[in-house]
């Protein structure tokens, strides 16, 4: 990355993680990281069960997020967690439309939308997840899909300040198969333009866009050096020391 846009990385612990280990984690690789706040910001997002526990034990400086919030308020909706409740609670990021709600639990371009809404209704900070499957990419429907994506958003968002959006390519999520520098930048690069075209230039210029899709401490440094790739949304790396790595290796 090479512009005035802070780093961003986040964890995405996903179902993992039991007590024990979400105390051993939190202590010996969160807690441990060497982040300089004048470059890189760092996120962790554990189940929603495991939230109050990393409250408690979470550096002040590491933002704890949520990895889904309900499309609708408080209410009967049993099994679900308000955007209101996250921020009641002191929890002030969400994860919103991981491709895994998408394709599993069927979350809609419809019901992101209400999220996104809800979210910055309550103050929150979102994580905005996008980007192709296989058979899109191979289709040669990755740029229709992201705009699709982004257009489904772009009437919710209210302030682009409080969004980083994560490209995240489905194909590259938990495959060991990273989308290369190259193909991330692409499509990094046609992010920026929609925002260009569909918002404004200093939200283009502004807005971190991340990548996420089988990072780990070996590909970071080059995913990193691309100029419009502004950080990582991280899975399986961010359960592991390499955590550590890929933060220190996105700083230098
Ligand atoms: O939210 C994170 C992404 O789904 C990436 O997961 P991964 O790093 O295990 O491929």
């Amino acid at each position: 990355m090479e512009s005035s846009r802070k780093l961003f990385i986040g964890g995405n612990w996903k179902s993992n993680l039991t007590v024990a280990q979400v105390n051993a984690h939190v202590n010996e690789v969160v807690n441990t990281l060497q982040i300089d706040p004048a470059k890189l910001e760092v996120l962790v997002a554990p189940t929603t069960l495991h939230l109050a526990q990393v409250k408690s034990i979470l550096r002040p400086d590491i933002h704890l997020s949520a990895q889904s919030c309900s499309p609708e308020n408080m209410g009967a909706f049993t099994g679900e967690v308000a955007a209101s409740q996250l921020k009641d609670f002191g929890v002030n990021w969400v994860l919103i439309g991981h491709s895994e709600r998408r394709s599993f639990f069927g979350e809609t371009d419809a019901v992101v939308a209400k999220k996104v809404t809800l979210a910055l209704a309550h103050g929150l900070n979102i994580v905005l997840c996008i980007g192709e499957n296989l058979s899109e990419r191979e289709g040669g429907q990755t740029f229709d899909v992201v705009a699709r994506q982004l257009n489904a958003v772009k009437s919710a968002v209210t302030d682009w300040g409080k969004i980083v959006v994560a490209y995240e390519p489905v194909w590259a999520i938990g495959t060991g198969r990273n989308a290369t520098p190259e193909q991330a930048q692409e499509v990094h690069v046609f992010i920026r333009r929609w925002f260009t075209e569909n918002v404004n230039a200093d939200v283009a210029a502004s807005t971190r866009v991340i990548y996420g899709g089988s990072v780990t401490d070996v590909n970071a440094r080059d995913l990193i050096g691309q100029p419009d790739v502004d950080g990582f949304l991280i899975g399986g790396a961010s359960l592991k020391p390499a955590f550590k790595t890929i933060v220190d290796v996105s700083q230098a």
